[in-house]
């Protein structure tokens, strides 16, 4: 499943309608489909449907269409010079004995549900004028507005805010990316019958899905023991910084990883886990770290000033690791991209904007590029942009296309300290399972977000967060994970 631009669905559709399929059943889909997801959550109330003159509004027309049909009270306003498959619509809108009034006819009306089919995809520049002041009406009529594709305006100012918003054959970067996703309100997809091959597009990012993260969690075989299904060597703490690899080895044991050891400075009051090996170090070097026997390793949580020594030294282990928070410096990245060592970095947009030398809101505006640049300039290294939604990117080695991946769980509650360090953890558990660094940031990423998911109260803490891991494993496993965007009638 691919995230899409809005020029990049319009190329789908062109694609679509070059495979031989009829324009004019995406849009009777469209309008059909949005129709009932709208009742689902607004029956019995008036509803008004406003139609712009492109596909959008052609959507909007159908859905008014099939609503009057089913016998719903339905008034239709429209701007006027709909073409092509629009004008189709409104040809059988008018065939069913309906009245098309202008839009600048609309009133606010109580009791009635706007359905928002002014602009889409097609929308080139902000609105202005007669538009901009619709829509600032509309958002101030407090009447609920569902969105047919995206919330008119969008990704510009002004644009309505929807309560819901039924995305059509595809999610775009809006239904993903804050702070438009916060206009969609609750998100629903709906494929509307566009042809699979038209809407696969591999230079696009992944979006991940239940679907695709359950194929790659690992099977545990029935005769396993501690030491075949992945041990995992944490190395990190300093100073005041001792929760942190404590946080990142529950992470590990929670993700089903079967040994842990915590390496950490010997004068720093690190706490494991009861079920971690301890292995406190006088000195941050290969020889003492190769004292744990380790699958995979995740070094530089609350490493402080020891993080570069820390990940240079875990760096001779030579084997899959995740390098977090202060093991992210250039040198540490330069090394272990010329390895050629199965790595990971998990930055967060302020560890990004440091490396980039960028400032980090640019970081959180652009998510999507940043982690590109750093997948580019470090290729092999496995870029995990942590935000909402975290962001993932890479370069293989010997190729100049950078794979990109966009997530699809976790909640805003998960922005709290230590959170980033259950991460490293269950990173790591996955890349001592045996999975490839891009499968297991990828599968690492989404079970973190899923565990968040199942609370999603205010005060959530990262060590329950690492708790709930198991659960969002099995949920996982046996397909009760739902995707966010709840796909339908397909
Ligand atoms: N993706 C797909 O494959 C499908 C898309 N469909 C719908 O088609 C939509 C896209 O349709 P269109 O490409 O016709 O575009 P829209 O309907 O989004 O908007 C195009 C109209 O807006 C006008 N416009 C553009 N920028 C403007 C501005 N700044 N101020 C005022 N007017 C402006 C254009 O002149 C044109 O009339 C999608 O969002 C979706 O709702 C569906 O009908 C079926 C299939
Ligand atoms: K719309």
């Amino acid at each position: 499943m691919r995230l899409f631009t809005a020029q990049a669905m319009r190329e789908a559709d062109r694609k679509a309608i070059d495979l031989g399929y009829p324009s004019l059943l995406l849009m009777d889909a469209a309008g059909r489909r949005t129709a009932k997801r709208l009742l689902e959550r607004f029956a019995g109330r008036k509803i008004v449907v406003l139609c712009g003159k492109g596909n959008n509004g052609g959507d909007g027309l159908v859905a008014a269409r099939w609503l009057a049909h089913w016998g719903h009270e339905v008034a239709v306003y429209a701007a006027e010079g709909q073409e092509g498959d629009a004008a189709m619509a409104q040809q059988a809108l008018r065939a069913h004995g309906l009245e098309i009034n202008p839009l600048s006819a609309w009133k606010p009306q109580p009791h009635s549900v706007v359905l928002d089919a002014l602009f889409g995809t097609g929308l080139r520049g902000p609105l202005e004028g007669f538009y901009a002041e619709l829509v600032e009406n509309i958002n101030q009529s407090g009447l609920p507005v569902v969105a047919v594709d995206m919330p008119s305006g969008l990704p510009y100012q002004p644009h309505i805010r929807a309560n819901l918003t039924v995305a059509l054959a595809g999610l775009k970067n809006e239904h993903l990316f804050y702070p438009h996703r916060t206009a969609c309100g609750r998100i629903l997809l709906d494929s509307i019958g566009m042809p699979p091959r038209a809407l696969d597009n591999p230079h696009l990012p992944e979006l991940l899905s239940s679907a695709n993260m359950r194929a790659l969690l690992p099977i545990r075989p029935g005769n396993a023991h501690k030491g075949s299904v992945g041990r995992v060597l944490v190395v990190g703490g300093y100073r005041s910084y001792t929760g942190a690899p404590s946080l990142a080895a529950l992470g590990a044991y929670r993700t089903g990883a079967g040994l842990v050891t915590v390496a950490y400075p010997a004068d720093c009051d690190v706490v494991p886990p009861l079920e971690a090996v301890r292995l406190p170090l006088f000195e941050w070097n290969t020889a003492n770290l190769q004292m744990a026997r380790a699958d995979a390793v995740a070094v530089g949580m609350g490493a402080g000033e020891g993080g570069v020594e820390a990940a240079l030294a875990a760096l001779g282990l030579a084997r899959p690791t995740v390098l977090d928070a202060d093991a992210l410096h250039e040198r540490v990245l330069r090394a272990y991209a010329q390895s050629g060592l199965p790595s990971i970095i998990t930055p967060h947009p302020g560890e990004a904007s440091r490396l980039l030398g960028l400032s980090a809101e640019q970081i959180a505006r652009f998510p999507l590029e940043a982690a590109q640049t750093l997948a580019q300039r470090y290729p092999g290294l496995v870029v995990v942009l942590k935000g909402g939604p975290t962001v993932l990117a890479w370069t293989p080695p010997g190729t100049s296309e950078t794979r990109m991946a966009v997530n699809s769980t976790g909640n805003p509650q998960m922005a709290t300290g230590g959170m980033g360090d259950v991460l490293a953890g269950v990173i790591g558990a996955l890349l001592a399972a045996g999975l490839s660094a891009w499968d297991a940031a990828r599968l690492g990423v989404y079970l973190h977000g899923l565990a968040g998911d199942q609370s999603q109260k205010p005060g959530l803490l990262a060590h329950e967060v690492a708790e709930t891991l198991p659960e969002a494993v099995e949920q996982l496993r046996s397909g009760s994970a739902r995707d966010f965007w709840e796909p339908g009638y397909d």
